[in-house]
């Protein structure tokens, strides 16, 4: 794919690092994805006093001044280098660099995409449940890797339905996406959300291989 076919708001940054430095890379920024969301929860649920917010605001502007001192500027968009890997680190679901992103954790399966995921207070909707938009993103995601694996390029979401069965309560969940029919550039994709009461919500969603990202036969 050339730049000229990408369209302009599909940032890609081409960067010369081994495979080796990325896995150092990575291993040094998720720890601090992690602590940040630790942070968020914790806010959440702490109950000091105005001194101890106060100390709080000033570390947590420390830390924002110390990383701020060297930034890209818009969003991450995707990185590559030129042995073919790809990483897309500030994604709002599975980025390793976004804190804002759900803890989901991607688990090998045979018959399509499997997430796991441990969700707490900072994901709550109805007192004690997730949050019915993170539920929405969790089912779009899961069911577009599914098509994106299918489909070996970018797929997006064209049509997703939700149907929220039972409210999810707040804890272990797991995402299970698989394609149900395939045509060339067109993936149906079903996802369950699933927690210890059984099935919470199910989707069905159809998935489109961008017309900028599909083989001249293809189109
Ligand atoms: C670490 C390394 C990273 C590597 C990387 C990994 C990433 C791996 C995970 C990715 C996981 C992402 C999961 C989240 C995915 C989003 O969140 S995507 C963001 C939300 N979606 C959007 O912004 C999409 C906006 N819409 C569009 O861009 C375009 O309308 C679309 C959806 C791409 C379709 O446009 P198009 O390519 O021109 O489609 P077109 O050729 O006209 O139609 C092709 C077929 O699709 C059908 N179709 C078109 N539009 C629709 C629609 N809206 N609904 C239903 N069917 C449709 C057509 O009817 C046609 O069907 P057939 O005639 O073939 O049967």
């Amino acid at each position: 794919m050339s730049n000229e076919q990408r369209p302009v708001w599909h940032k890609r940054v081409t960067e010369a690092i081994s495979a080796d430095e990325l896995a150092e890379r990575e291993a040094l920024w998720v720890p601090l994805t992690e602590e940040v969301r630790e942070l968020v929860s914790t806010a959440i649920l702490s109950e000091v006093d105005e001194h101890a917010v106060a100390l709080a605001r000033q570390h947590i502007r420390a830390a924002q001044e110390i990383l701020g001192t060297k930034v890209d500027t818009g969003s991450f968009g995707m990185h590559v280098n030129d042995e073919g890997l790809a990483w897309n680190w500030g994604n709002a679901a599975t980025g390793q660099k976004n804190a804002v992103a759900p803890p989901l954790c991607q688990v090998p399966i045979a018959d399509g995409v499997r997430y796991e995921a441990d969700f707490g207070a900072g994901y709550e909707g109805p007192p004690g449940c997730l949050h019915g938009g993170w539920i929405a993103l969790i089912l779009d995601h899961a069911s577009g890797r599914a098509a994106h694996l299918e489909g070996n390029g970018p797929t997006f979401t064209g049509t997703l339905t939700i149907r929220y069965l039972q409210p999810t309560r707040l804890g272990p969940a797991v995402a299970h996406a698989w394609v149900e029919t395939r045509t060339a550039n067109k993936f149906v994709v079903r996802c369950t959300l699933s927690t210890e009461d059984g099935v919470t919500a199910e989707s069905e969603g159809v998935f489109v291989l961008a017309r900028w990202a599909r083989k001249p036969q293809e189109d």
